[in-house]
Formats: C-alpha cells, sequence, structure tokens
C-alpha cells in the first residue's frame, strides 16, 4: 500500500529547515492570551491505593471516595499499588526511547498507510488548514488479537513486541479493577461498566515523542482534547513536564509522580456516568530543551456497542445528558483532528 508522504517532527529538526508555519499557533481562545508555555499551577490530584478500592474496609470507603471526588473535579487520578513493577515500568520507557532514536529508515519500516491510523508517523494530517502538533507517534491497537497489525510492530529495539505483549497482559487487571471501583464509587452494581464494556473491547496504545521545540511559546505539543476511550492510562515523562488539564477556563500542570499510572476519564465513561465523571480536556506542551515522551493506553468500548448513561445515574434530580452513541470512535476521529470536542454531539 502507499505510504504517506510526511517528515516526522524528529526529521524536520534534522534537516535543520527551520520552522514550517503548520504549525504556529493562531490565537487559540481558551489560553486567554497567554503564552503557549507560560507557567501555570500544579494540580492536587490524589494518589489513589488500587488494592484499596476494591476492600470493604473502611478504608477501602474512604478511598472509594476519594475517587469519587478526583474523578468528579479533575477527571484525573494517579493509581499506585496497580501490581506493575517499577522494573516493568522502566523498560516500557526504555523501549520507547530506543525506537525513537533509532534511524529514520528503520522507523519507516512502520510507517501508517494512508487512511490507517495504526502505525508510525507524525500527526494525522487531515486538512489542509489543519495546525499541527509537535509530535511523532506510534499507533498500535494491542488487543483483542485479531486486531492487531502486527507490521507496525517494531522488530527493534529487541524485545519491544513481547514487552509489549506482557504490558497488554498485566493491564487487563488493572482495567477491570478500575472499572470495578467506578462503579462502586457510584454505588452501582461492581460490573455494571464491565457489562457495556463487552467481551471484544479494545485496548489501543499510543507511543508519544515530542522533540525539543525551537517555540514553545506558538508550537503546541498534542491539541486541547479529551480522549475518546472509557478511560487512558498514561505512563507520562519521568523527567520532562509538559502535560495539562483545563478547570474552569484555567490550564493547571499535571504532576510527575514516578512509577504511577496516571488515569484519566475518557468520552465514553463520561456518557455512561451520565456525566458525573469528566472526561478532561488536556494538551502537552513543548520546551526548547529536552524530548519528552510517553506512553498511553486507551481502553475503547466494542464499537459495536451500544453506549448510553447507566440507568440507575438517570433520575428526575439528574436528567439523561447524553444520547445512545454506536461506534464512537469513528466520530471521535473525525472532530478531533478539527479542533471540536465530539462529546458535544453526544449531548442530549
Ligand atoms: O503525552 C502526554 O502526556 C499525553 C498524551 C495524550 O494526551 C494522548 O496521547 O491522548
Ligand atoms: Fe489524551
Amino acid at each position: 500500500m502507499e505510504k504517506p508522504k510526511f517528515k516526522t517532527v524528529q526529521e524536520l529538526v534534522a534537516s535543520g529547515e527551520g520552522l514550517p508555519e503548520r504549525y504556529i499557533q493562531t490565537p487559540i481562545d481558551d489560553n486567554e492570551g497567554q503564552p503557549l508555555n507560560g507557567s501555570v499551577p500544579e494540580m492536587d490530584i490524589p494518589a489513589i491505593d488500587l488494592n484499596l478500592l476494591l476492600s470493604s474496609c473502611e478504608a477501602g470507603r474512604e478511598e472509594l471516595s476519594k475517587l469519587h471526588l478526583a474523578l468528579s473535579k479533575w477527571g484525573v487520578v494517579q493509581v499506585m499499588n496497580h501490581g506493575i513493577t517499577e522494573v516493568f515500568l522502566d523498560k516500557i520507557y526504555k523501549l520507547t526511547k530506543e525506537f525513537f532514536a533509532l534511524p529514520t529508515e528503520e522507523k519507516q519500516k512502520y510507517a501508517r498507510d494512508i487512511g490507517n491510523v495504526q502505525g508510525y508517523g507524525n500527526d494525522m494530517i487531515l486538512s489542509d488548514d489543519q495546525i499541527l502538533d509537535w509530535i511523532d507517534r506510534l499507533f498500535l491497537t494491542t488487543y483483542p488479537e485479531d486486531q492487531q497489525q502486527l507490521k507496525f510492530w517494531p522488530q527493534v529495539p529487541m524485545g519491544f513486541k513481547e514487552t509489549l505483549h506482557e504490558y497488554t497482559m498485566m493491564q487487563q487487571p488493572v482495567i477491570e479493577h478500575f472499572f470495578k471501583a467506578m462503579a462502586r464509587s457510584l454505588e452501582l452494581e461492581e460490573n455494571c461498566f464491565l457489562e457495556m464494556h463487552g467481551q471484544n473491547a479494545r485496548i489501543d496504545k499510543r507511543f508519544n515523542m515530542y522533540p525539543p521545540c525551537p517555540r514553545p511559546d506558538k508550537v503546541i505539543g498534542a491539541k486541547p482534547h479529551g480522549d475518546g476511550s472509557a478511560f487512558t492510562l498514561l505512563l507520562p515523562d519521568k523527567d520532562v513536564e509538559g502535560l495539562q488539564f483545563l478547570k474552569d477556563r484555567k490550564w493547571y500542570e499535571a504532576p510527575i509522580v514516578p512509577h504511577t499510572i496516571l488515569i484519566n476519564v475518557g468520552d465514553l465513561m463520561e456518557i455512561m456516568s451520565n456525566g458525573i465523571y469528566k472526561s478532561p480536556v488536556h494538551r502537552v506542551v513543548t520546551n526548547r530543551e529536552s524530548e519528552r515522551i510517553s506512553v498511553a493506553t486507551f481502553c475503547i468500548l466494542c464499537p459495536e456497542k451500544e453506549i448510553q448513561p447507566i440507568e440507575g445515574l438517570v433520575s428526575e434530580a439528574r436528567q439523561r445528558l447524553y444520547k445512545t452513541v454506536k461506534k464512537y470512535v469513528e466520530l471521535y476521529f473525525d472532530s478531533y483532528q478539527q479542533g471540536r470536542r465530539p462529546i458535544e454531539a453526544a449531548l442530549i
């Protein structure tokens, strides 16, 4: 199949050509005229103990209310005690860094095809007037197995494929626990989200690389967006900040807490929770000095399943806010690149 003609940001930097116009943001109204790299306060999100969340002791109940508070206020928590070892998480970071450090020709072996999101490349270009994000990425569906496109799974660095497979398997119990904990924190039957989630729920992974940028005041790493997932497990860079969340029209920096997993609510959970848990808008800013990497895991519900607010969360006092949606992911990709929030299309 024909490969798209693109230059990744890493190639652009290496070519020394200077900064193309296409990366320069025109003023955007939600940053209230602030330079993109202005300093912002840190958000006060709690670290939640995943093990404790499912325990019925007093401490477990307290943990559930901490979860409820954080997800309704920010839509984000740091999760500790998730059962994935520090050594293993470090291996994921190391392999991701090594992949992006490979020569261009090697990475291009995994370049995505036109019309396919899976594979290696720069920001997806969907229209001529789109302002591009300062990001290169490798996007892979890792579960279920019949949706994997193994030709995009890097052969080098050695062990990448196996580790990725192992990581996906290790995440399954974390995902299941988190779905159950969210249900319990909303006083729902603990399997209700998992049942809506469906057997063929998909897990997508995005390895993100943000090279150092000559104009962090005018160029963005990832434009403001909410995730189209049920929720996202994120390993943000361990040393380099840049991830910010929007709350009440103000940006806040996500703290770096090594070896925790940052979990943010996605649009699908916002719909299922009838808006109680928020899918937060977030962005990534760039900096002049350091590259930044992150690894995002998106839990996507089976696209054929209908998603709607859980009955127990609709009442006279809390009217139903969202329509029933199907194939949300397709709708998502179209709106996302046009800078619109796809979830608005689901509002009643
Ligand atoms: O790089 C990050 O920290 C966040 C990436 C992100 O928001 C995404 O991949 O959806
Ligand atoms: Fe995101």
